[in-house]
Order: structure tokens, then C-alpha cells, then sequence
């Protein structure tokens, strides 16, 4: 990639809704330094549905989190980390309202010389930081949205908008940028998080409150994000509990939370997250303590919600079989890292990481003994940076080399690129010695400051 962003850019289709590059989270104890998010990439498209997968432990909604801004102390995402929300509208309303808070790079790229200044920041940092391959591919941009631009003065600490390309010198001029989630603060934070990236979470009763109807959770909602209120909001509140299912809504509307059940609780805080318009849904678990028929139903309504709205959504499970329903692209997490990537086909045909190969060993009715096979162990947490993979102690396949050296992404699919693993075993085709030496040369590690 020569000019800055040109190939990602130029054409608005080919720019996800969300991207996440080498996102680090990371728990500072007294005792030690728990990396939860481990240096994790995935991007999501509007109308499309990615999944997380992964045993308890993995990272799962410490990922969530991050992109929520909702990390509690003692965590923090770390510098390196980037969460660009891309939807351009929602990029003008930012560089509007906050402009303050807006970085034109396009103005910067004259002044300063991404090479430059990758070598007045620290050593440990490398291309692959900003998941790039080459050094000379890091632009300006990444530096920057990566928080880099602050000691080199270039930035400051809540300068959250990057415009990247633009027309003309008014918002409504821009053509591409993004808003890096994991630099707001206060009021920006307030209006994304809710306002454009929305979250269900596993237990409805952590996000309704006992003492306030669910129409007047709901009236919040959109009083918040959309400015409705009296008549006005109350009648949005019962079309809203009426788009999600639930019957009767006009009268429901006045009621509490304790007078719904689980399953319905679960529809009203879907229809609560749904009353600010998000573009981004990130649901954590949402069906998992419902039983079996709630479930489908839920997930179906999910599905009917992405269909009619065009948004995107992060779906987080510990459970294969709901993945293979909802997603369409995957993300297999172990051990605060994606250690497997794919389109949900590739991944239920031809999983290749020995992780991946285990957890489909242990869904119901995907093998002929009476026992399910689950992986033996538990997963690791994460308190140094990989210097192995941290699946080997578990690893039916393991050798050598895979306690030594940190296994990177690979292309493992039949067709396309899209197919990834992290794993010493792949490229396949490739004698052993030559591919340990593919995945000792690269490592997506940011500093950890
Ligand atoms: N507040 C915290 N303080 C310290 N460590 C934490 C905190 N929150 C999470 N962690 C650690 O981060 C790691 C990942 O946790 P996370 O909750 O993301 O897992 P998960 O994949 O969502 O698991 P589950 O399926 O059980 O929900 C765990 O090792 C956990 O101990
Ligand atoms: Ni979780």
C-alpha cells in the first residue's frame, strides 16, 4: 500500500463497520499483570453477524468490555490497541460535535513521516503492532489512532475522530475516517457507547433496574439518544416492545421487571438497547440462561432485528452449536488470543486449529460415543506476553517448538485468505523446520506500557 488508506478507502463497501487491530486488555494486580485480551484483530460489517467462541476464561467479554468502554479497574486497554468505528455518519456528527477532539490527518500527513516517527517510539513496537507486515506499510494513521501521537505531541490524551480523507473543509465533507473507541472519554463515550454500540448482556437483570417500569427504562433510552419524551416516547417504547415480541405491550409497558419472565426480560433489554438506533450490537451470552425454545426464539428475533435495521453484531458464546446458527464469520478465542479465524462454513468443514477441532469434538450429537468429549484442562490465564502457544500444554498435536515460539496468523483456507490459524502446524504444505522459522519471524505484540 503506497498512499495512506487508499486501498481500504477508496471503495466505501470494503470498509467494515468496525475494525479491531492488536486490541490488548490487560488486569494490573498487586500480585501480577493478567493479559485478558492478548493482541486480538476482527472486523464486523453492517447486516453481518461474527462470533466469539471460546471455553470460560478465554477473553471473551473482556473484549466486549473493551470496545464498550466498560473495563473496571485495575483494567486497561492497552497503547497499541485500536478500535476504529467507521460509519461515516456517525464520523461527521463526531468531527461536528467534538471538534476539538478531531485529528485531520489528511492536514498532517505533510508534516510528519510515519518512519520517523516509528523511531522516536518504543523498540518493542513492529509493524505487525498495527498489523501491518512491513514497517515501511504503517501510516500515519495507525501511529496516531494507536495513542502513540501523544508523547510525540501530535496528539492529545482525548482526541478520539481521525479524518482520514475528505472533500471539502466542512464535517459534511468527510469522506472516510473513524472513531477510535478506546480513546473516549465523558460525553463522547456517553453518546457511543448506547448510542451507536449497544450491549445485551447475559443476564437482562444486570442492565433493567427493579425499581423503574420497563417503559420508563425504555424512556430513558430514548430520551437520552434520541431526545423523545411524554407522549411521544411513551408510544415509541410500546412499538419497540412490540418489534421485539412482546405481547400485549401497550399494558406490559407499565410493568416491572419482575413481572417478566427471563425470556421476556431478555426481549425488553434487546428493545432497550434497540430504542438509540445502534449500528453495532454486542450481545455477551444473551440466550445462555434461558432454556432451550426461549433460545431459538430469541436468536430468531435477533436475526429478524439485523435483517429489517442493517446492523452489525458481536455475538459471544461459549457454545459451538448457537455459533453455527447465528454467525457468519468466526473468531475462536483461547487464552486472551483468536487463535482461528474463518467464515462459518470454512470453520464447521475444516477447522484446522487443534483447539477448534476440540470444542466441535464437544457438541452434542458430533460424535457416535455416549460421552462428550471435552478438552481436557482448563484454560491459562495469560500473565506474560506469548512467548509459546499457549494451547501446547493441552495439545493433542503439540511438538517441540510449540513451547518456544508464539504461533501467528497463517493462511490455512482452500480458496481465500480469509481462513487463519494460529498455529505451528500451518502452512501445512511446508516441511516443519520452515514453518516454525514462518512463525518465530512474526509476532503481533504491542508494548505494554
Ligand atoms: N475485573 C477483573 N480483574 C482481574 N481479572 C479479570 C477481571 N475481569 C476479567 N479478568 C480476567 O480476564 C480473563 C478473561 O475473562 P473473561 O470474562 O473475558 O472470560 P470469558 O471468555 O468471557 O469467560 P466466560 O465464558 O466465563 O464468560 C480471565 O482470566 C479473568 O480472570
Ligand atoms: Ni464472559
Amino acid at each position: 500500500m503506497s498512499v495512506e488508506g487508499t486501498t481500504r478507502n477508496q471503495n466505501a463497501d470494503e470498509t467494515p463497520l468496525i475494525d479491531v487491530r492488536n486490541l490488548q486488555t490487560a488486569f494490573f494486580t498487586d500480585k501480577e499483570t493478567i493479559r485478558a485480551v492478548d493482541g486480538i484483530s476482527m472486523d464486523i460489517d453492517s447486516g453481518e453477524t461474527v462470533g466469539i467462541v471460546g471455553e470460560s476464561g478465554s477473553g471473551k467479554s473482556v473484549t466486549a468490555r473493551s470496545i464498550m468502554g466498560l473495563v473496571e479497574q485495575p483494567g486497561r486497554v492497552l497503547r497499541g490497541s485500536s478500535v476504529r468505528f467507521h460509519q461515516l455518519e456517525a464520523v461527521k456528527d463526531y468531527a461536528e460535535t467534538f471538534s476539538k477532539h478531531t485529528v485531520d490527518v489528511t492536514e498532517l500527513r505533510s508534516e510528519h513521516n510515519p518512519g520517523e516517527l516509528l523511531d522516536k517510539i518504543p523498540s518493542e513496537v513492529t509493524a505487525e503492532t498495527f498489523g501491518r507486515e512491513q514497517r515501511g506499510d504503517v501510516t500515519l494513521t495507525d501511529i496516531l489512532a494507536a495513542g502513540y501521537g501523544d508523547e510525540l505531541d501530535i496528539t492529545n490524551k482525548n482526541d478520539c475522530v481521525f479524518i482520514t480523507e475528505r472533500a471539502g473543509d466542512s464535517p459534511e465533507d468527510i469522506t472516510a475516517g473513524f472513531i477510535e473507541v478506546t480513546r473516549l472519554d465523558g460525553e463522547r463515550q456517553r453518546q457511543m457507547r448506547g448510542g451507536r454500540i449497544a450491549m445485551v448482556f447475559q443476564d437482562p437483570l444486570t442492565s433493567l433496574n427493579p425499581v423503574f417500569t420497563v417503559g420508563n427504562q425504555i424512556k430513558e433510552a430514548l430520551n437520552l439518544h434520541r431526545g423523545l419524551s411524554g407522549e411521544e416516547a411513551t408510544r415509541e417504547a410500546v412499538e419497540l416492545l412490540e418489534a421485539v415480541g412482546i405481547p400485549d405491550a401497550g399494558r406490559r409497558v407499565n410493568e416491572y421487571p419482575h413481572q417478566f419472565s427471563g425470556g421476556m426480560r431478555q426481549r425488553a433489554v434487546i428493545a432497550m438497547a434497540l430504542a438509540c438506533e445502534p449500528e453495532l450490537l454486542i450481545c455477551d451470552e444473551p440466550t445462555t440462561a434461558l432454556d432451550v425454545t426461549i433460545q431459538a426464539q430469541i436468536l430468531e428475533l435477533l436475526a429478524e432485528i439485523q435483517e429489517e435495521r442493517d446492523i452489525g453484531i458481536m455475538f459471544i458464546t461459549h457454545d459451538m452449536g448457537v455459533i453455527a446458527e447465528v454467525s457468519d464469520k468466526v473468531n475462536v478465542m483461547y487464552a486472551g488470543e483468536v487463535i482461528e479465524q474463518a467464515d462459518v462454513y470454512s470453520l464447521f468443514e475444516s477447522p484446522k486449529h487443534p483447539y477448534t477441532r476440540g470444542l466441535l469434538r464437544s457438541i452434542p450429537g458430533t460424535q457416535s460415543g455416549e460421552r462428550l468429549e471435552t478438552i481436557e484442562g482448563n484454560v491459562p490465564t495469560p500473565t506474560e506476553a506469548a512467548s509459546d502457544c499457549r494451547f501446547a500444554p493441552r495439545c493433542p498435536k503439540a511438538f517441540d517448538a510449540c513451547e518456544v515460539v508464539h504461533p501467528s496468523h497463517v493462511g490455512v483456507g482452500e480458496k481465500s485468505n480469509e481462513h487463519t490459524a494460529a498455529c505451528l502446524l500451518y502452512p501445512e504444505e511446508i516441511p516443519e523446520t520452515r514453518r516454525v522459522e514462518i512463525h518465530r519471524g512474526g509476532d503481533g505484540r504491542g508494548d505494554s506500557k
